[in-house]
């Protein structure tokens, strides 16, 4: 039976819950859903590159079962694997997520994201709007062709390195060693850190 002045009367029964209490609970109800650790690597050389890079960034925090933890600095890079000057300089950044997805569904997050920014792929590393790469999942190692984790030429990349570097000194590259170390047997490779630029974590 529920009693006449129910609305008025606080339950006896419940108790008032700290509220250091509901974080705990919070943070219990995250490790719950068990999301995995990804580090992505954003680039971009056609357009408007910052305003491009900041707008996936955004669109991946919108992802369902996704968020942005860290966001790197920005670098100005020159590009990578064609002949020099050739391209536009590179704007890149890492950005660490947090995701409940498995790795197949945050890659198609990637290419709708890249496919938003209409990026065209007709040349292998031709300039793009937009590239996001998967860099690494959670310490997966897979040789699938359609998602290669690590991702195959993460670990002699400068433009992934360095700002992988800023937001986790220790990280390593499954497979291929630390971060730091493997960033210490690369040459010189045409990255500047752009500190008059930066891009913001979402609300
Ligand atoms: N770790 C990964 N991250 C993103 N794409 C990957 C990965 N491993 C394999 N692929 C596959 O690579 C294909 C080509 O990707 P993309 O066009 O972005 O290559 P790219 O950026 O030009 O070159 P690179 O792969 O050297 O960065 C994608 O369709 C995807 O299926
Ligand atoms: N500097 C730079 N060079 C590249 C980049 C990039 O993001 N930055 N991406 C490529 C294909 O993923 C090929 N070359």
């Amino acid at each position: 039976m529920t009693p006449s002045n129910a609305a008025s009367t606080p339950d006896p029964t419940v108790q008032p819950v700290p509220a250091s209490v509901v974080q705990q609970v919070d943070a219990a109800d995250s490790t719950l859903h068990n999301p995995k650790h990804a580090v992505l690597s954003l680039g971009s050389n056609l357009g408007n590159r910052l305003e491009t890079l900041q707008g996936a960034i955004d669109a991946l925090e919108d992802t369902p079962g996704l968020r942005v933890k860290s966001v790197s600095p920005v670098y100005e890079t020159e590009p990578w694997g064609v002949a020099p000057g050739t391209q536009s300089t590179y704007f890149n950044a890492v950005v660490v997520v947090k995701t409940t997805l498995p790795p197949a569904s945050l890659l198609e997050r990637a290419h709708a994201i890249e496919e938003a920014f209409e990026r065209v792929r007709d040349e292998r590393w031709g300039p793009r709007t937009i590239d996001v790469d998967i860099v690494s999942y959670q310490g997966v190692v897979s040789d699938d062709p359609e998602l290669t984790l690590p991702h195959p030429r993460a670990h002699e990349r400068a433009f992934v390195l360095v700002p992988w570097h800023d937001v986790d000194p220790a990280a390593e590259v499954p497979g291929q060693g630390r971060v730091a170390d493997l960033l210490s047997a690369l040459p010189e490779q045409g990255i500047a850190r752009r500190a008059d630029l930066e891009l913001v974590l979402p609300d």
